[in-house]
């Protein structure tokens, strides 16, 4: 039985990779009755029923997102820019501390360096341990890094609306660019004309083409309980299990390690507001609630 990866769905078919071949399947009825969507990026074994092909099974999931909908993410790009749009710590933070929860290595890059300082930026990740690309086109800088990173695993790149995506992904795969209908309509007409996700092969590993995706859902469906919270700040990771209490929520706690850390400099204010802020929103909603 064919084995391969869901490279696009569309409209009930999924198209599947399989080695050099491309199957065009429906998913056999038993995934609706268990309220399974395939999606992209699946991992799945393929049949033959009635003369057509069918997805017969999915493999676990490492991850799946609902918005964009896509499965088994390794690498998630942040893209940020210097200036407009101005970036938010707080929005970038939240996608940071999503990734992380989901198993997704979040990657921070940094457009527009050319017309204002990255400073402000790099400075507020300087302590997070999460790896951080300067991406300048002139140059070139910042590219060999990304197409690195992608080697060996399926990436997909996000961030708000002109950060330059489009711009980033044209510089980094041109020949995509022209190739695929979702990325050149993005990057001239029809922008947005659809929201399928495809995943394309490159630099030796897979690259997810998310159109219309600004970011990832960081609304309530997303939202992290508060006892996990504190793992999707990996910089906390040295400091969380030597608060006085268990169970601190490093808020303002007496011998807090986290704050301690803070106000010694070791932790930057900016992320500690942001797990702050996060902190907050969820801390009164119950956990049934957050299924
Ligand atoms: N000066 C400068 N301009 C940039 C840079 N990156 C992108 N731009 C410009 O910023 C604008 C927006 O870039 P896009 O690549 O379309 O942004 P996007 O993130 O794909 O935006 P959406 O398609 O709306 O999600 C375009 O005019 C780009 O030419 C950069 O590093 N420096
Ligand atoms: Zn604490």
């Amino acid at each position: 039985m064919p084995e391969g990866y869901i490279k696009k769905g569309i409209g009930g078919f999924y198209y599947v990779q399989c080695g050099d071949e491309l199957l065009e399947c429906k998913a056999k009825g038993i995934f609706r009755k268990r309220g399974i969507t395939p999606v992209a990026g699946d991992r799945v074994t393929v049949e033959v029923e009635n003369g057509g092909n069918v997805i017969a099974e999915i493999a676990p999931r490492r991850n799946v997102f609902v918005r964009p909908p896509i499965a088994n993410l390794d690498v998630l790009f942040i893209v940020a820019s210097t200036t407009q749009p101005v970036p938010s710590t707080l929005v970038l933070d939240k996608l940071t501390a999503i990734a992380v929860d989901k198993d997704v290595q979040p990657v921070l890059v940094f457009t527009k360096g050319d017309l204002a300082s990255t400073e402000k930026l790099t400075q507020a990740y300087a302590l997070s341990t999460l790896p951080v690309v300067i991406v300048d086109h002139a140059t070139g800088g910042g590219l060999e890094e990304i197409k690195n990173m992608i080697q060996g695993k399926l990436c997909a790149f996000c961030g708000n609306s002109g950060v330059g995506k489009s711009t980033l992904l044209n510089a980094l795969l041109p020949d995509l660019a022209q190739q695929t209908g979702s990325i050149s309509q993005k990057l001239g007409r029809g922008r947005h004309t659809t929201r399928e996700v495809e995943i394309f092969e490159a630099f030796g590993g897979y690259v997810a083409d998310t159109p219309g995706f600004a970011s990832l859902d960081t609304g309530k469906a997303c939202y992290i309980p508060k006892e996990n919270l504190q793992y999707a700040f990996p910089e906390f990771a040295s400091y969380v299990h030597e608060c006085k209490f268990t169970g601190c929520a490093h808020r303002a706690e007496k011998g807090c390690a986290v704050l301690e850390a803070l106000k010694e400099g070791k932790i930057s204010r900016s992320r500690y507001d942001s797990y702050a802020a996060m902190y907050d929103e969820v801390k009164d909603i119950k956990d049934w609630e957050l299924r």
